[in-house]
This record gives structure tokens, sequence and C-alpha cells, in this order.
């Protein structure tokens, strides 16, 4: 049997993992060490990724509990544009001998984007089967929703997003290319077992949250086939869960339903398109993309997750030190809850709240601080005696 576990945030604004599928449980395995990939990538990746390890370093050595071992690899566009490819051959075996990877971001101006997203990313998630992609948000103290009364506590949900096929699954193609007639097909793949490991999964995170409820958002109305396997499939896997409340949304009317009603939802599952587009809109409901995190998670363990905030390169800023690493550094907190190093994760959740608390936050808060400003905040909130 597959086995599932899941990332909760709770409405306290901390995180604890359990790992359940109901059955069976598989713990994260304590170390004195862990070792972590850094692959920081393009764009603002390397700020927000060098300003997270500054803070770990920073961290670790004040709680003297654990360490990371950390490795910077230099995967990106620079490497596609020197070697034709955006990692070595055997990236894979490479990434297998780390407990987890820190992800900055992937994409250029100098490439397409679906060549470095494919050259990259989804050549790390897909075949390392980092099938369920966790995307808590809320509204962190000190800042403030696009919503009208929307007040941290109003907006606390967790987006799950099946992370392995569906619409990301690859598979088409282009015919006749040039010509009037030329045909592209995208083909969406959802197979019973995928969609059936992502709703366990998803479940367990609604079941070990306080209000114990998920809304799945398929389309099954005008998508009649995948869609409507997805609803059977989730109905299915809800009768294991009797103590979760379910119900159903479809992908257009859920938009209206987060903006309009954000207090009604708790724990949502979506297919990879349309979880992806509703996570980038309920990291603008809670107040920018630059605070939102992703857990890209095997489940089973087998392999090592990855990391990473849910932005991209963001070109428009990148070089200019604006770019906001809360969503960074809230990812190392999932990342540290996953490795089994939950008090380290809480420590570091509760330095950014307090410095979100005292309005020490990047433009895309309304704030004037820099990347800088903001991780140096960080540190000296670690560093004080009185953080716990
Ligand atoms: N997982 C990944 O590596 C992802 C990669 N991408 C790639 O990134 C590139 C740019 O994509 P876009 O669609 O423009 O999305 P984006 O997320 O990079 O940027 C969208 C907007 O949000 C702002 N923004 C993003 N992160 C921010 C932060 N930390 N602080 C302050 N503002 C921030 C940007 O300045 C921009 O105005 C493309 O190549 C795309 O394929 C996009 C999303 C995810
Ligand atoms: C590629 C992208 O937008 C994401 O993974 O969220
Ligand atoms: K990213
Ligand atoms: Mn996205």
């Amino acid at each position: 049997m597959s086995s599932a576990n899941n990332i909760v945030s709770n409405a306290a604004g901390t995180s604890e993992i359990t790992i359940s599928n109901g059955h069976a449980i598989i713990p994260p395995t304590f170390k004195s060490s862990y070792k972590i990939a850094s692959i920081p990538g393009d764009g603002i990746g390397p700020e927000v990724v060098s300003a997270t390890i500054e803070v770990l370093k920073v961290l670790t050595k004040k709680l003297d509990t654990f360490e990371l071992e950390i490795t910077d690899f230099d995967w990106g566009t620079d490497r596609y544009l020197k070697t034709g490819r955006y990692t070595p051959e055997d990236y894979l075996e490479v990434l297998k001998g780390f407990d987890a990877i820190l992800f900055g971001s992937v994409g250029s101006p100098s490439v397409p984007d679906h060549i470095s997203l494919w050259g990259l990313r989804l050549a790390i998630c897909q075949p390392l089967q980092q099938y369920a992609n966790v995307r808590p948000t809320r509204i962190l103290p000190g800042t403030k929703s696009p919503l009208a009364n929307c007040q941290p506590g109003d907006l606390d949900w967790v987006i799950v997003r099946e992370n392995s096929e569906g619409e990301y699954a690859g598979q088409g193609g282009r015919s006749h290319v040039g010509c009037d007639h030329e045909v592209a097909t995208e083909l969406s793949i959802f197979t019973r077992t995928g969609v059936r490991r992502i709703a366990q999964f998803a479940f367990s995170v609604a079941q070990n949250r306080p209000r114990k409820m998920l809304t799945y958002v398929t389309k099954s109305n005008a998508q009649r086939n995948g869609m409507v396997m997805w609803d059977e499939v989730i109905r299915e896997v809800a009768e294991d869960y009797p103590d979760v409340t379910v119900d159903h949304m479809l992908v257009d009317a859920m938009t209206v339903r987060m903006v309009l009603n954000p207090r009604s939802l708790d724990t949502i599952l979506a297919t990879n398109l349309h979880a992806d587009i509703l996570s980038d809109l309920a990291a603008a409901l809670a107040g920018s993309i630059g605070i939102a995190p992703t857990a890209n998670l095997d489940p089973t363990r087998k392999n090592p997750s990855m990391f990473e905030p849910i932005h991209g390169s963001a070109f428009d800023i990148t070089g200019l030190g604006l770019a906001n690493p809360v969503a960074t550094f809230w990812t190392a907190s999932e990342m540290l809850h996953w490795l089994g190093e939950s008090e380290a994760a809480m420590s570091l959740m509760h330095a950014v709240e307090k410095v979100c608390a005292a309005g020490v936050v990047t433009r895309d808060l309304g704030g004037n601080a820099g990347t800088k400003e903001v991780t140096k905040a960080v540190v000296q909130e670690i560093l004080d005696p009185k953080l716990q």
C-alpha cells in the first residue's frame, strides 16, 4: 500500500508534520547532520537562497542540536548556455545522496521558458516522484491582504497540488511545424494511482488540521474524462476519512470563493495546472507572492524532497536587492519540518513573523526594506536569546 504524509500548518502559524496514511507511518529519520543540495538557479533564485542559507547557518549554530551540510550546485541557465544541459547527466544519482533539496527558481529571458522549466525543475520533481506539492498560505503578522476586511486568521489554507502528471505530463507534440495547418497537442494524463495517492495525501493533511475540511477542485463539467475520474477517485478515498468534511468546487467558481469567502476554505486539493494557478492567487490574497513556500514531497521518502518558493525568477527585480526572501525562509522552515527538526522550523518561522510584525518588509508587502535588511533582521531575531 502506498503511504502519504503531510505538512500541517496550524492556525497559530506553526507547522508540524504528521506522517500517516491512516495505516502506514513513515517518520523522518533524525540525524546529527543533514545533507542539503542547494540549487539557487536563475534570476532572484540565488538572491533568496543565499539569504536563506545565511539564516540557516545562524539558526543551526545557535540551536547546536544538528548540522546542515550544504552543497551548492551551479545548475541553471548559465550552465545550459555553456554546456547545453541544465544539469550533469548523472544529476538524479547525485541528488539521491542528499536528505533534501533547497531550490530557488529556474527561467531566464535568454532561454524559452519551456526549455528551462523542463531542463531543471520538472526534470527533478517528476523522476524523483515528488508527487505532492504542498503550498501553505496565510497572512503573516503585520502584513495586509488586498481583500477588504480580511485579517490574519481569515485566510489560512494549504493547497495540495498534484505534482507528477496531469496537464504537466509533457505528452503531446507538433506536426506541420510552421505551416498554416500546423497542429499541436498537449495531452493531460490522469492515472487512478496518481489521483488516489494525492487524494490520500490531501485527506491526511486535512485530517491533521483543526478544521478537518477538504475542498477538491476540478473542472468535471467541461472536461468529461480525466476530471470525472478525479471526482470519482476522491469520493472513494473520502470513505477512509469519515472525520473530514469534503466539498467540491469547479475551478472557475473556486476563484470567486477564494476572493469572496476565504474563511470557508482550509485544505484545497487540485490538479497540477489548476493548483499552480490557484496558489499564485492564494499568495497574492495573503499579501504577496513573495511570501509563499512550496514543498515538493516524495511522501514515501524513497527520494529526497525539494523545497522552493512558489515564485519564479522575477526578471523585473533581479539584481536590484528587492526580492522578498520570506517565501524562501518559510520554505526552509517547511524543509526543517520534513527532516523532523520541528523545533528549528518553528524558531525560524517565529523569527520571520516577528520581523514582519515589526514592519521590516520588502516593497511587495508595502515596506521599504531590501532583501539584505529583511535577512539581517531575521538573523538578529534568531540571535535574540528570547526567541523560542
Ligand atoms: N518553480 C520555478 O522555478 C518557477 C519558475 N518560473 C519562471 O520564472 C520566470 C518568470 O516568471 P513569471 O511568470 O514572471 O513569475 P515570477 O514569480 O517570477 O514573477 C511574477 C511577479 O512577482 C514578482 N515576484 C516574484 N517573486 C518575488 C519576490 N520574492 N519578491 C518580490 N516580488 C516577487 C515579480 O517581480 C513579478 O512581478 C519564467 O522563466 C518562469 O518560467 C515561474 C514560476 C515558478
Ligand atoms: C512552474 C511553476 O509555475 C510552478 O511550479 O509553480
Ligand atoms: K521557485
Ligand atoms: Mn507556478
